[in-house]
């Protein structure tokens, strides 16, 4: 049990529904960082935590059980041109170097209080924000996670994040390199760059549109058209 968590006799079933969410505040850092050594095998800097309680930049938003800090989730929402090298690629060219995506950059929840639906209620109130008019210009939600946390792989899948790319020794754990994925999910008309399947799919698609008795039946006709031109012109 962490040391946030309560007796399990109190964690109700209908716990989703005492749950409050709030934003965090810098008065939580301390609380905030014993959570994230809990849950996290990185070491955050001090200025981290003070950006993600502070700076109006990052959604930061916590659950709380009893007043008491039981999840989180933080996300940045920042123009595609300020995302890193590997992650420039999560939307299609088109979209113009300010259109807007956003960036988990953690999601947590006391092992005490895990499978109670918080997490759940933490996405999905940041993926209404992020969805609502407020937003259009964000066209997708991203994130990293270690190719070996399957609860944390299994839970974005089951929610429509896609894996987007492999990243081999993306993560430093302890001095030794460890492998990652991204994820993604697609919002408010925001698509993915085309692959060589999209083009040999599309080039598929124009192909079978030129049948050719549909070549054929276009050339008899401007064939009569031409010639009834030529005799109609002919016969003034
Ligand atoms: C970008 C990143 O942050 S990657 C790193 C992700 N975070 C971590 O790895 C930190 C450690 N792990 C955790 O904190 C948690 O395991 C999390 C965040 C991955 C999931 O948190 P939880 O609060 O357990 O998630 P939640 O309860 O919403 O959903 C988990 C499952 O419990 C189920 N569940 C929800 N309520 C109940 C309930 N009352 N009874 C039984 N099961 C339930 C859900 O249906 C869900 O199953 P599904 O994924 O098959 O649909």
């Amino acid at each position: 049990m962490g040391s946030y968590g309560s007796d399990q006799s109190t964690v109700s079933f209908s716990l989703q529904h005492e749950v409050q969410l709030r934003f965090l505040t810098p008065q939580d850092i301390d609380v905030v960082k014993q959570l994230c050594h809990e849950w996290f095998p990185i070491e955050y800097p001090e200025q981290w935590y003070q950006d993600i309680t502070s700076n109006p930049k990052f959604y930061s938003l916590a659950a709380t059980y009893n007043t008491q800090i039981v999840g989180m989730i933080i996300c940045e929402v920042k123009p595609r041109i300020k995302c890193n090298r590997e992650d420039m690629d999560i939307l299609a060219n088109h979209f113009i170097a300010s259109t807007q995506v956003a960036y988990i950059l953690s999601l947590g929840v006391l092992n005490d209080f895990r499978r109670h639906g918080i997490a759940s209620l933490l996405l999905d109130t940041l993926l209404s924000y992020l969805s609502s008019s407020e937003m259009p210009n964000v066209k997708a939600v991203y994130l990293h996670v270690l190719t070996t946390n399957s609860v944390a792989i299994g839970f974005y899948e089951r929610r429509y994040f896609k894996v987007h790319s492999y990243l081999p020794y993306y993560y430093s754990i302890n001095g030794s390199p460890r492998d990652g994925y991204s994820y993604v999910l697609y919002i408010n008309g925001g698509t993915p760059p085309w692959t060589l399947l999209d083009y040999a799919k599309q080039l598929g698609t124009f192909v079978s549109s030129l049948q050719p008795c549909n070549v054929s039946q276009r050339l008899v006709r401007s064939a009569k058209s031409l010639w009834q031109k030529i005799v109609s012109g002919s016969s003034h």
